[in-house]
């Protein structure tokens, strides 16, 4: 991520959604793949080698559908133009939660990840559950105020207002690789500020 290597750190939403345009350029691949040998065999059968056959279409993980249709949107919420993901109606559903922690635990697993940052509030609830799996710590990195030691901040916008993010002096080591986890993006701004964070004491990939 950064040009600096010391600390690797990688960035996860908590409730990926399938997507759909992925999907459609592996499906036109595949098309178009199809289309080339389909004219290659009509043009000269017997001196033409074999085309290579269309690649696969890429498999999509049958989890997904599940878990995305578990994220319930509220429209202007909090306030007037916001679409709200709201991911509590996929905590209820407890082998979707499962599915939703599988998923980044079979990813991460036996990739020496050292640490599970978790951004407060909602990355505390996918975070430790992803970092036990793995067998890493977990850090909370929190809003302002809430830890009691040294801390480090950074500050930044959200769609709604400002933020800033706390993390304590000493929770990683130098060199070790982190895991960034939050339930989703939006514009980015706290995954940013939670790579700075990170980044302050501690170099990026
Ligand atoms: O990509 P962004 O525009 O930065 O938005 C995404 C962030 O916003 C939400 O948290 P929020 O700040 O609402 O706090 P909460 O988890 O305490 O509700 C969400 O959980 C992400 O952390
Ligand atoms: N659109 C959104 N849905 C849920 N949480 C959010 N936090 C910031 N933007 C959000």
């Amino acid at each position: 991520m950064g040009e600096e290597a010391n600390c690797n750190v990688a960035m996860e939403s908590a409730a990926p959604k399938e997507n759909g345009h992925t999907t459609g350029g592996a499906a036109a691949e595949a098309k178009a793949a199809a289309a080339a040998c389909a004219e290659i065999a009509v043009t000269d059968a017997a001196a033409v080698p074999k085309p290579t056959p269309p690649p696969a279409a890429v498999a999509v993980d049958p989890r997904l559908q599940g878990i995305s249709d578990a994220i319930r949107v509220v429209p202007h919420f909090p306030k007037q133009g916001i679409m709200f993901n709201d991911i509590t109606p996929l905590l209820l559903r407890p082998g979707v939660f499962k599915d939703a922690v599988d998923i980044f635990v079979e990813r991460y697993r036996g990739m020496a990840i050292a640490a599970v940052a978790g951004i407060e509030a909602r990355g505390f609830i996918f975070g430790p559950a992803i970092a036990l799996a793995i067998g890493a710590k977990f850090i909370p990195l929190r809003k302002p105020k809430k830890l009691p030691g040294e801390v480090i901040s950074e500050t930044y916008v959200l769609e709604y207002g400002t933020d800033c993010l706390q993390m304590h002096v000493g929770a990683i080591e130098p060199g070790e690789r982190v895991l960034i986890v939050d339930d989703l993006v939006a514009t980015g701004g706290t995954l940013c500020a939670a790579i700075r964070l990170l980044g302050t004491h501690y170099f990026l990939i």
